[in-house]
């Protein structure tokens, strides 16, 4: 089974998640998921995180830490080996070239949303977080 590393970003912002749709013609169309994407060759996550974030939404982003342990999930097409970060915006340009909606929304609503399988577990930890207390290294 082809083994497939990815991350993904929970951008916050005033106690609000960012939460994106993938696009209908993709893998896993019309779930919702964490912007983000593979790891390639070579890169640390927070490195990937930030490249998916400039390609996908043409956007500079601060990475912090883990929001919980890596999730695997055995898709059809291979195993998903997901990682998520909290993560917050550091431009706001939004262009949307991967997903076909974004939205922001209160931790307890990502218990209400179809998210792609990998994703439930991170989201469940996020349902339960005062978004508002995560801090990142440059706030210390
Ligand atoms: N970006 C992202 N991908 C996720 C999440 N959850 C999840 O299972 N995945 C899967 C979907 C894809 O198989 C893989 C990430 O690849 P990707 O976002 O680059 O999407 P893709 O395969 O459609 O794009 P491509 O690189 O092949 O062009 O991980 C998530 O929260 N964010």
């Amino acid at each position: 089974m082809k083994n497939i590393y990815v991350v993904g970003a929970a951008l916050i912002e005033d106690g609000k998640l960012l939460v994106t749709k993938r696009n209908s013609d993709r893998i896993l169309g019309d779930l919702w998921e964490f912007p983000g994407g593979k790891i390639e060759q070579g890169e640390l996550p927070q490195e990937s995180l930030k490249r998916e974030l400039k390609e996908e939404f043409n956007d500079e982003i601060i990475v912090g830490d883990k929001v919980t342990e890596t999730a695997s999930y055995e898709y059809e097409f291979g195993t998903v080996h997901l990682t998520v970060y909290y993560a917050k915006f550091l431009s706001k340009n939004f262009d949307l070239i991967a997903h076909s909606k974004v939205k922001w929304i209160d931790p307890a609503e990502a218990l209400d949303l179809n998210w792609a399988p990998a994703d439930i577990p991170a989201a469940q930890a996020i349902s339960k977080v005062n978004l508002r207390e995560v801090r990142f290294d440059e706030d210390h």
